[in-house]
């Protein structure tokens, strides 16, 4: 099994610029792409609180932003806050669905250790384009 402490490491980098001030719970997440850059995305929120944004989708907005698509992916960590390893939300789920490979590698990531997932497993039978 590849070693990803070094994304689960750029996921806590990215975690720093968290803007919780409802929550106080920060999330940091990274994408690494096959050129070696490191794409960071952290939570955040607002006093309108279904206008904040998590942390994934921002890393993975940020690099369909610079004008890289899934095939530039090789893995995207998430970071929480405390000792759980946490999972993306149902709306992430629904974007990584489309913007990630269905087996690009996804770290979930804690102080002490990390699981690999991805999408496919996250997310079965997603909706896409192909069901309009
Ligand atoms: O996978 C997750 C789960 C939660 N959050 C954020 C949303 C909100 O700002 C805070 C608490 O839910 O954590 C993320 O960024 N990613
Ligand atoms: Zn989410």
């Amino acid at each position: 099994m590849k070693d990803y402490q070094y994304l689960v490491d750029e996921a806590y980098e990215a975690q720093k610029n968290a803007y919780t001030p409802y929550s106080h719970f920060k999330v940091g997440a990274c994408c690494e792409l096959k050129d070696g850059t490191f794409i960071h995305g952290c939570n955040i929120e607002n006093a309108a609180y279904g206008s904040s944004m998590c942390a994934e989708r921002n890393a993975v907005f940020q690099t369909y932003c610079r004008g890289y698509h899934k095939e530039d992916i090789v893995a995207l960590a998430i970071v929480g806050d405390g000792p759980t390893l946490i999972s993306p939300c149902g709306s992430c789920r629904q974007v990584l669905g489309e913007l990630l490979d269905p087996e690009t590698p996804i770290i979930l990531g804690a102080r002490d250790r990390y699981e690999v997932t991805n999408i496919k497993e996250l997310l079965p039978r997603t909706f896409t384009s192909e069901d309009m």
